[in-house]
C-alpha cells in the first residue's frame, strides 16, 4: 500500500480522537467510515428511519476519483441498517464533511455509538463524457428489449 496515492483527509473538531479510515485487512476494496456523533448523545435510529450521521471528515479526493459510501453487509444483516443512497457518491470537488445517510429497514432501534464503523468508502476512477444529442440510434441485436427480454433458461 506504500505506493498507493495519497487520500488527503482533514479532521474536524467532532472527530477528534477517532480512527481515520482505514482498510481493515490487507485485500479490503473499502475503507470503514466512523460515526463521528457525541459519546453522549449516541444516536437513535428508530426503525423505518433514515440519519445523516457526521464522519467528523472532509476528503480531498484527487481529480479523476470518487468516493462510494456503501453500507457494511454485517450491519444490514444483523441489524437491517443499511446506506439509503447506496452507493453514495462522493465528488472529487466535494469539500463539506462526508456523511452517511444511514437508514433502519430492521424492526429494532439501532444505536449509533461514537467511532461505530457505519459504511464503508470504496475510491473509484472516474471516466467523465463529452454528451452529443443525436436525432437517431444506432441499430444493435438487442434494440430496445430488456427487463428481462432475454429469458430466464
Ligand atoms: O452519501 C453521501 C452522498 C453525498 N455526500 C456529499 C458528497 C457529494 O459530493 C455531495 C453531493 O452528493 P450528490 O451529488 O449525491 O447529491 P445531490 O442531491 O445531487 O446534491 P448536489 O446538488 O449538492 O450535487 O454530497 C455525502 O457526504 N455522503
Ligand atoms: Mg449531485
Amino acid at each position: 500500500m506504500s505506493s498507493a496515492p495519497a487520500l488527503p483527509i482533514v479532521r474536524l473538531p467532532h472527530s477528534a480522537g477517532l480512527d481515520l479510515p482505514a482498510y481493515e485487512t490487507e485485500g479490503a476494496a473499502g475503507m470503514d467510515l466512523r460515526a463521528a456523533v457525541a459519546a453522549d448523545r449516541p444516536l437513535i435510529l428508530l426503525p423505518g428511519r433514515r440519519a445523516l450521521v457526521p464522519t467528523g471528515l472532509v476528503f480531498e479526493l484527487p481529480d479523476g476519483y470518487e468516493g462510494q459510501v456503501r453500507p457494511r453487509s454485517g450491519l444490514a444483516f444483523k441489524h437491517g441498517v443499511t446506506c439509503l443512497n447506496t452507493p453514495g457518491t462522493i465528488d472529487s470537488d466535494y469539500r463539506g464533511e462526508v456523511k452517511v445517510l444511514l437508514v433502519n429497514l430492521g424492526d429494532e432501534e439501532f444505536e449509533v455509538t461514537r467511532g461505530m464503523r457505519i459504511a464503508q468508502l470504496v475510491v473509484a476512477p472516474v471516466t467523465r463524457m463529452r454528451v452529443e444529442e443525436h436525432s437517431l440510434a444506432g441499430e444493435t441485436a438487442r434494440g430496445a428489449g430488456g427487463f428481462g427480454s432475454t429469458g430466464t433458461s
